[in-house]
Formats: C-alpha cells, sequence, structure tokens
C-alpha cells in the first residue's frame, strides 16, 4: 500500500494584480506580459495554454518568485510574493536531477538543504511516484519518465502549497505522458496542492485542469477563462471536451477540423 508521505499541505490560493512585464532584447524594449489579472482559488488545477513565446513561462517564473513584475502584484494569500519561497515548488520540462546524487539524493535534496531529517517521508514520495527499488539508482540509469518521476517526488517531497508546473511532460514519449498524466492527477487529488501548469498540450490540458487560461501572443493577455467542471477520469472522446477543445483551438486561431 502506497502511504502518503507527510500530512497534505494546505493549497495556496493567489491573486495577480495588472501584471506587466518586458525585457530588453537586442536594445528594444519588448513587453511580454500585458494587465494581466487572475485570481487562482486553493486547490485549484490551472493549465496555461498560449502560443510560443507569449509570456507563459515568464508568469510562472514572476509567481515562482524568480524575477519582481514590472508592474502589478502578485500575493500569496494577501501576502505580496517578493522572492522563492518553500511553498511553491517549480517543476520544468527538464527534470534537472543532480548527476551525482542517487534517485534517493536528488529526492532528499531539499530535506538536506533545510537540515531536515525525515527518511520515511523521502521514501513514501519514491514509492508515490512508483520508483521503489531504484532509490539507488543514479540519473543516467533512468529513463525520461523515470526521471521526471524522481523530480516529481524531489517536489512533493518538500510539501509544495503550490506546484508550478512549466511544461513537465513535453519531452516525453506519448505514452509515458499519458501515464504520467494520471499520476499527475492522482497527486493533485491526494495530496490537495494548487497546480499551475503550462502545456503545449491542449488534450493536456482538457484531461488535467479545473480552469484553462488563454493567452494572447505577446504581449500575454488573457483571452479566455474556461472552468473545466468535469470529474477527474475524464474521457478524450467526452463531447463535452470536445467542445471545449474546439473553442480553444478557435481562441488560439486554429482550425479545430480533424
Ligand atoms: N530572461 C529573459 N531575457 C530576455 N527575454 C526573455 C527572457 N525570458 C523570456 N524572454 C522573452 O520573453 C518572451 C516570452 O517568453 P516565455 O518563455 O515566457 O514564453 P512562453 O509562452 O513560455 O513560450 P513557449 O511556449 O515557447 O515556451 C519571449 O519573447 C522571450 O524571448
Amino acid at each position: 500500500m502506497v502511504t502518503t508521505p507527510t500530512h497534505p499541505a494546505h493549497p495556496l490560493g493567489l491573486a495577480l494584480h495588472h501584471i506587466d512585464h518586458g525585457y530588453a532584447i537586442g536594445g528594444t524594449d519588448t513587453p511580454v506580459l500585458d494587465d494581466i489579472s487572475l485570481t487562482i482559488a486553493p486547490g485549484e488545477f490551472v493549465a496555461l495554454l498560449g502560443p510560443s513565446g507569449c509570456g507563459k513561462s515568464t508568469l510562472l517564473r514572476l509567481i515562482a518568485g524568480l524575477e519582481p513584475p514590472r508592474a502589478g502584484t502578485i500575493l500569496a494569500e494577501g501576502t505580496p510574493i517578493t522572492g522563492p519561497g518553500p511553498d511553491r515548488i517549480v517543476m520544468f520540462q527538464d527534470p534537472t536531477l543532480y548527476p551525482w546524487r542517487t534517485v534517493r539524493g536528488n529526492v532528499a535534496l531539499g530535506h538536506d538543504i533545510a537540515g531536515r531529517k525525515d527518511p520515511a517521508s523521502v521514501d513514501a514520495a519514491i514509492e508515490l511516484v512508483g520508483l521503489k527499488g531504484f532509490e539507488r539508482a543514479w540519473p543516467h540509469q533512468l529513463s525520461g519518465g523515470m526521471a521526471q518521476r524522481a523530480a516529481l517526488a524531489r517536489a512533493l517531497v518538500n510539501d509544495p502549497r503550490l506546484l508550478i508546473l512549466d511544461e513537465p511532460l513535453g519531452k516525453l514519449d506519448s505514452l509515458t505522458r499519458l501515464t504520467m498524466q494520471t499520476e499527475l492527477q492522482r497527486l493533485w487529488r491526494d495530496r490537495g496542492f494548487t497546480a499551475i501548469m503550462v502545456t503545449h498540450d491542449v488534450e493536456e490540458a482538457l484531461l488535467l485542469a479545473t480552469r484553462i487560461i488563454v493567452f494572447s501572443p505577446r504581449p500575454a493577455r488573457i483571452i479566455g477563462d474556461l472552468p473545466i467542471d468535469l470529474p477527474p477520469h475524464r474521457h478524450r472522446d467526452d463531447p463535452r471536451l470536445l467542445d471545449l477543445r474546439k473553442n480553444i483551438l478557435t481562441q488560439l486561431g486554429h482550425s479545430a477540423d480533424w
């Protein structure tokens, strides 16, 4: 039986008020985010969809506190985000495991940095993502999906209140991706964190999210905000999902005729 590593965290709610951001690229000021206002309730699973380069990852970095917005405020439970925090954990497309640490060493990283001794929760997180038996494996001995599972365990063992996912399944083959989608949804339900995920895959967003935000081309503005009011274990061929898919693709300027 799989045990939950530690107590489920209280999911974090967010409020973004009039966020503007941009960069100087080649000497030219390039606006990237244009007046983004968004409230995310604790426990939501929000997917961000938009054209390549519109500013989705930039928005995630601001929420993670990796850089401040040029204008506007981001509040986590009413408190401005001024930097990274242990309650907000980012998972990237690349699992970025340390090659000199075993699976166990990688998963325990956050604990080691914090001086926390809690081997049982490290073991439980490894079991939770289906890597029991691979604790002593090195990153180069893992498949892409296993490495991403290890990164997921590393995130979960730190009890995130908000999991920030930047195309976490983007590099996986389609079958592994399907398995990981199911795992991610199960973990989100069981652990009760808030999730914000950038994905390029409309179907993935429809299968996992409780809400989908659609962005315009850069500078990103919110052009769609769709609640996905369907229970988990959704079926790809559910006519309600197909309608939503068509709607989203139209908003993104694509034909949905296939
Ligand atoms: N650190 C940076 N310095 C300068 N420009 C940046 C930086 N990070 C992002 N940009 C620019 O900001 C814009 C938005 O990039 P971002 O990565 O947020 O887009 P995205 O929507 O996540 O793209 P994709 O879907 O292709 O991953 C791009 O024009 C990019 O060149």
